[in-house]
């Protein structure tokens, strides 16, 4: 424990470096003591300066504010060279021992929700970085795919986390990317089903600038695109969840938030068309398609997690859903929980209009019943197959091929189900977010 002398406007400050925290004690101009205490984990930067004869010491650091929102503060403290110079040393050295990223590559989608995401970057996210010297390597996307495709090649050998500044789309972008390149430089097939992915070294982190923002707000219950970046530049992180599509023998992509076959796809794919009504789409289209709800004969196919037998349910479905980010029940609610070790699958059978209804409003506002309905089935699972046997196919390439439009809801973006068979694996923290809740 050292203790310095310094001055915070003209009154006498004493600043005491302790093993994980500094802690100032300062004189407000009404006298009154106040004590601030500055864990090292919240620590962003410190700068010496030399302003008008004058030393000082600026140190900038997290500091927690309402609604689960991060926030800057800036502490500026005066004194001699010496005392100055002691403390930016000892706060560098602090600086150098936590595990803060250097040098991150930034991929920005500048067509995500209000077109945003570029004057997002630099004007919050920039200076911020700048601020705690961060290195970035910026990358702005020019189509869909782009960001997935410019990972197969970009140098990551200095790179220690990957940021996106969009929405969930450009998260699950990156996400398969990173994935993908992860399994090309281990030698691993992807499209193998049964294949063991290789978990990712580089840490995702979001700034949110898309339209729905969901995965950054289960992460850090607030959309504040200064909390996203704060939770980046602090640099913890925690592991989350993948899962696997396959159909035809080859990978469709993987999911990293929800996976809706059925209802959700359908919904999805119907939003697409009217893209250009924005947010609003959300609210008005899904009601269009459960009106117009369609049920599928569905066979689905799971190893049962406690007697590892293989089980097959088959029924006429509306949907057939998982969510990656797993829905958990706690107290009357139901909150995202990443990273579970189990994947749970819920099939929804046939049912009245009304109560499908009832069922999907619970759903959405996350109440803790939604899932008590006797038409749907819960299962605990590591991985599933869904079949459609009764869908009409065509041969094509020597596969069969559905005929009709079959869609999942592949993390906000629709995938198309061409094959009556496809398959779903859980990969179990396949890679990290930035973003361990530290509030
Ligand atoms: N330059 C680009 N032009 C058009 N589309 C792009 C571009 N870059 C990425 N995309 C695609 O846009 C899709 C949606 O992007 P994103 O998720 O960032 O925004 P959003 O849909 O507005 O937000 P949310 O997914 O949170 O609702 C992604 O699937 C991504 O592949």
């Amino acid at each position: 424990m050292t203790t310095l002398s310094f001055f915070k406007n003209s009154k006498a400050c004493q600043v005491t470096l302790h093993a994980s925290s500094l802690q100032v004690v300062y004189q407000k101009k009404n006298n009154k003591l106040v004590t601030v205490d500055i864990s090292y984990v919240y620590l962003l930067a410190v700068e010496g300066r030399y302003n008008n004869g004058a030393h000082s010491v600026n140190v900038h650091y997290v500091k927690p504010v309402v609604n689960r929102r991060l926030r800057v503060e800036t502490l500026t403290v005066h004194s001699d060279l010496d005392q100055c110079n002691m403390l930016v040393t000892a706060l560098q050295g602090e600086l150098a021992a936590t595990d803060k990223p250097k040098k991150l590559a930034v991929i920005i989608n500048p067509n995500s929700g209000k077109k945003q995401a570029e004057k997002v970057f630099h004007n919050k996210v920039a200076p911020l970085f700048k601020l705690c010297g961060i290195e970035t390597h910026v990358v702005v996307t020019k189509a869909p795919k782009k960001a997935r495709d410019v990972l197969q090649t970009l140098d990551l050998s200095e790179i220690e986390g990957l940021v996106t500044v969009g929405g969930d789309g450009l998260y699950c972008e990156v996400l398969n990317g990173v994935i993908l390149r992860t399994q090309k430089d281990n030698g691993v097939n992807v499209n193998d089903p049964d294949s063991k992915v290789v978990r990712s070294r580089l840490p995702i982190g979001i700034i949110p600038a898309g339209t729905g923002d969901m995965v950054v707000q289960y992460l850090h219950g607030t959309r504040d695109v200064m909390t996203a970046a704060l939770k980046i530049v602090l640099g913890a992180t925690m592991p989350t969840n993948a899962v696997s599509v396959h159909q035809g023998g080859e990978l469709s992509a993987y999911a990293g938030l929800v996976l809706g076959f059925g209802l959700q796809g359908d919904m999805m794919a119907d939003c697409e068309r009217f893209r250009w009504m924005g947010h609003s789409r959300y609210n008005v289209i899904p009601i269009s398609t459960v009106l117009s709800r369609r049920s599928l004969d569905v066979e689905v196919e799971y190893e049962d997690e406690t007697t590892m037998e293989t089980k097959k349910t088959s029924d006429a479905m509306f949907s057939v859903d998982t969510y990656v980010v797993s829905k958990e029940q706690r107290g009357d609610k139901l909150q995202h929980v990443f990273g579970t070790d189990t994947l749970k699958v819920y099939m929804t059978s046939k049912c009245s209009l009304g109560k499908h209804v009832q069922q999907l409003t619970k759903l959405k506002e996350n109440e803790a019943s939604a899932f008590d309905f006797d038409f749907v089935q819960e299962k605990r699972v590591q991985g599933y197959t869904v079949r459609l046997p009764n869908e009409p196919v065509v041969m094509e390439g020597g596969k069969r091929v559905l005929r009709g439009k079959y869609n999942i809801n592949c993390d906000g973006e629709v995938l198309k189900i061409t094959h009556p068979e496809y398959h779903v694996r859980l990969h179990h923290h396949a890679l990290r977010v930035f973003g361990e809740a530290i509030v």
